[in-house]
């Protein structure tokens, strides 16, 4: 009769948790154990050799970071090393170290070529997700620069230079559009032709980091093997952690429960759930190795089944089950108000930048992409290397719901 309890004792044998109580009739013959024992040889080699790729994970304290490492964590068995690098480590890698997975924290900056190629050597994939992602004018257009284009290009130099063949670059849908005449994007795709013209330093560094990754596929890294990368090009991201969407949901409960609706319904955004913007990074990580040649230097617009909806509408979808409430059925204010109200805004960051940063959600360029639709509607990457959403819209959209809900300040 067996016992629960972990161990093992005397004549007893841990299986599973359970002390099997061997006795004269059942003990085990000497070619069992022989047998037991090259089993647990082989099984051991097996994990071993399964358990052996080191990943590094740039930008992983972050929003999406974050989701990244903890998908690879729990869907990536040939893990043996993560290494999460960041300017900003967060204190929930703590909780990480105690698994099986060897969890290395990195506190770096890519902008520092002498760091970032430390924190990849060795490593035989890079998910290059770090950057400044500022619409609101917290940054100069230089940092920005600096963090996305220089960050990008010393981590492409440090792989050439240690031998790591696999880079995924998260990359954006603002490396096509809105651009700066307005023009739509309607449920396109990646061939979908579209004057990507942009102004604004955010979407520039995107476009240019995107056009580094892209153009280093084929390079030779050290041991004369080629480079493979491409890039994932996510829509507006939502979900757990998304801090926009914490912001619009403090600004409602400021306003008493109210959020005043600026951008007509009828202007559709393109939404991803950041599980499912997650799983494709460590997807196409998975399958650059053995589909290098389809998807060696490929894009990829990253999308689920999320509802085309207004910005405002869809960010309701969350907002409105914890207590807030979008007033108007189209926008309470004329547009031409808005751009004098956005301009404004503009006006006064500028103004009180010496005294303090002024960076409120509503300015020229916010406004402007806000009321452009800009939806994808493709199955490159389902075509590519099987992806499908992980995470339904259902099941998304209530994981936000509950993120909101547990919010500080949260009114439900
Ligand atoms: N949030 C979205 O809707 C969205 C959509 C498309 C693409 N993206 C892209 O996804 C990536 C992650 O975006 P996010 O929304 O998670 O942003 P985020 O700001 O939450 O995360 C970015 C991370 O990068 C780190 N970082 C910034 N500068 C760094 C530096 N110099 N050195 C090292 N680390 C640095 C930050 O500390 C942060 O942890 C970005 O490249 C962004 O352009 C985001
Ligand atoms: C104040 C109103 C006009 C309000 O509706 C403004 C919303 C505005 C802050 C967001 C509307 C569209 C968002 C952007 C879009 O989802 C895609 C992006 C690409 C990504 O790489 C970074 C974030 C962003 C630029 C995202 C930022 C917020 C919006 C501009």
């Amino acid at each position: 009769m067996g016992q629960e309890g972990g161990g093992t004792s005397g004549r007893g044998w841990c299986v599973a948790g359970r002390l099997a109580q061997a006795d004269e009739k059942t003990a085990p013959s000497e070619a069992h154990l022989g047998a037991l024992r090259l089993w647990l040889q082989l099984g051991m080699a097996d994990s071993a050799q399964a358990q052996k790729l080191v990943y590094l994970v740039t930008g992983g304290c972050g929003f999406l970071g974050e989701h990244v490492v903890r998908m690879l964590l729990q869907q990536e068995p040939r893990l043996r090393e993560l290494r999460i690098f960041d300017l900003h480590l967060g204190p929930w890698l703590e909780e990480l170290k105690t698994g099986p997975v060897q969890v290395t924290a990195i506190q770096g900056d890519v902008t520092q070529a002498h760091e970032v190629a430390a924190a990849v050597a060795g490593a035989h994939v890079v998910i290059h997700t770090a950057g400044l992602v500022d619409v609101f004018g917290r940054a100069s257009p230089e940092t920005i620069h600096e963090v996305n284009v220089q960050g990008t290009q010393n981590v492409i130099e440090a792989c050439v230079q240690a031998g790591t063949q696999f880079l995924v670059y998260t990359s954006s849908m603002e490396v096509v559009g809105p651009n700066i005449k307005g023009h739509p994007f309607y449920r396109g795709n990646e061939d979908t032709p579209y004057e990507a013209i942009h102004r604004h330093p955010y979407p520039c560094s995107k476009a240019l980091a995107e056009r580094l990754v892209l153009e280093a596929n084929g390079r030779k890294v050290r041991g004369g093997l080629p480079l493979v990368t491409c890039a994932l090009r996510p829509t507006g991201i939502y979900g757990e952690g998304h801090q926009i969407m914490r912001d619009f949901y403090h600004q409602g409960l400021r306003l008493g429960g109210r959020l005043f609706r600026a951008v007509p319904a009828s202007v559709e955004h393109g939404r991803v759930y950041v599980g499912n913007v997650a799983w494709m990074h460590v997807l196409v990580a998975r399958e650059l190795e053995q589909r290098a040649a389809l998807m060696g230097g490929q894009v990829y617009f990253c999308y689920d089944k999320s509802p085309y909806k207004s910005y405002e509408d869809f960010n309701m979808e969350f907002l409105g089950p914890c207590g807030l409430r979008l007033v108007g059925t189209r926008p309470l204010l004329p547009y031409w108000l808005l751009v004098f109200l956005a301009a404004l805004n503009a006006l006064l960051q500028w103004l009180l930048r010496p005294l303090l940063l002024y960076a409120p959600l509503l300015n020229p360029y916010t406004l402007a992409v806000a009321n452009t639709t800009f939806t994808v509607s493709t199955n490159k990457a389902q075509r590519h290397f099987g992806y499908e959403p992980l995470f339904s819209w259902e099941d998304s959209r209530t994981r936000t719901i509950r993120w909101v809900q547990a919010m500080e300040g949260s009114v439900q």
